[in-house]
């Protein structure tokens, strides 16, 4: 297969999208709208003003702009076309089964009361399976940068909603903010039944991982890119069947990577690893699901094979039941 026809087989394939920040999928569009709507000044005067100023050169430069752009969500409504857009955009690129991270305080320290923002998005989850038969999970995360008392507190907070989320997860500034300073939050989600993944070897060192994995003890690793630095931890993470979710485009935008010729996906499915492609902030990083695969595709060496395994990985790595699992790796196989 050339590229043309490997890009044209990774569009059709069914696929799940694992490490999506909803509020990474604002589009400068959508964040004047809103800033108009409810009366809030931005530091921009157009959308093209909002794309220039897009340029990061690490994890910091973009999560001050990322935070500041969420300052438009106010309203359930804001929050519910804010996730209908990306269901609905990530539809067409073969999308059928979502796992959306959420940051609650960066709302709630904005005076956005918890439930505005979760039952917005859980509504546009209601209406994408009604409307096109998508499926859907929401993973909660704290923000590493704010002590894990914060962390304690946001949980409770979510207590209403319990039932309708499906694990916590851990983002933001990586590097000074170990896994291991919310040991005992995660513990405590453990207990109440949540799933558990971390952002971890994105920027931080292989020691982050093993955190991770020992201390947290996660289901899922989100990046990992770093993992590959030690033997060791290569190793445990194959014979774990860890999934790492990795976002190619965002690797490149924030630096992780120097160009996409240099990034490590096709090493780690030759590795062993459990790898998927996901799209991160796909508004601020360039791309949703299909533009990361394409960018990898005209890249990299990547086979038929290492397409599907990619898909595959996807909902491998999921929180679906082994049933629907093994339903969406048969339509796959049907490509
Ligand atoms: N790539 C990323 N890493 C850490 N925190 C984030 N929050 C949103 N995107 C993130
Ligand atoms: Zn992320």
């Amino acid at each position: 297969m050339n590229k043309t026809e490997l890009m044209a087989y990774a569009a059709a394939l069914p696929k799940a999208e694992l490490h999506l920040h909803i509020e990474g999928s604002l589009e400068p569009e959508l964040m004047f709208k809103l800033a108009q709507r409810n009366k809030i000044e931005l530091p921009y005067k157009s959308v093209e003003e909002i794309r220039s100023a897009y340029q990061f050169s690490n994890l910091q430069d973009f999560l001050d702009i990322y935070y500041q752009g969420m300052s438009v969500l106010q309203t359930e409504e804001d929050f519910f076309d804010l996730t209908m857009a990306y269901l609905n955009r990530v539809r067409a690129d073969n999308v059928r089964h979502v796992e959306i991270f959420f940051d609650p305080q960066g709302h709630t320290a904005r005076g956005v009361p918890f439930g505005t923002a979760i039952g917005g998005i859980l509504t546009a989850f209601s209406l994408a399976k009604i409307q096109f038969g998508m499926t859907t999970k929401l993973i909660m995360c704290f923000l590493r940068h704010l002590p894990e008392e914060d962390a304690f507190d946001t949980l409770k907070q979510a207590e209403p909603w319990l039932d309708q989320i499906s694990g916590v997860g851990l983002d933001s500034s990586e590097v000074g903010h170990p896994p291991s300073k919310f040991e005992r939050v995660f513990a405590r989600a453990k207990e109440l039944g949540l799933k558990l993944v971390a952002h971890a070897g994105e920027e931080g060192p292989p020691e982050y991982v093993y955190e991770a994995l020992d201390q947290l003890t996660i289901d899922r690793l989100d990046h990992g890119n770093r993992s590959l630095e030690d033997q060791a931890l290569i190793e445990r993470l194959v014979r774990e069947e860890m999934t790492l979710t990795v976002c190619p485009l965002s690797n490149l935008k924030l630096c992780v990577v120097d160009d996409l010729t240099s990034h490590p996906i096709k090493r780690m499915l030759d590795l062993g690893l459990r790898a998927t492609i996901n799209s991160d902030d796909p508004s601020y990083f360039g791309g949703y699901m299909n533009e990361n695969f394409k960018g990898i595709i005209d890249a990299l060496d990547l086979s038929k094979d290492d397409v599907r395994t990619l898909c595959e990985n996807s909902f491998r790595g999921s929180f679906l039941s082994d049933g629907e699992k093994r339903a969406q790796l048969a339509k796959i196989a049907m490509v």
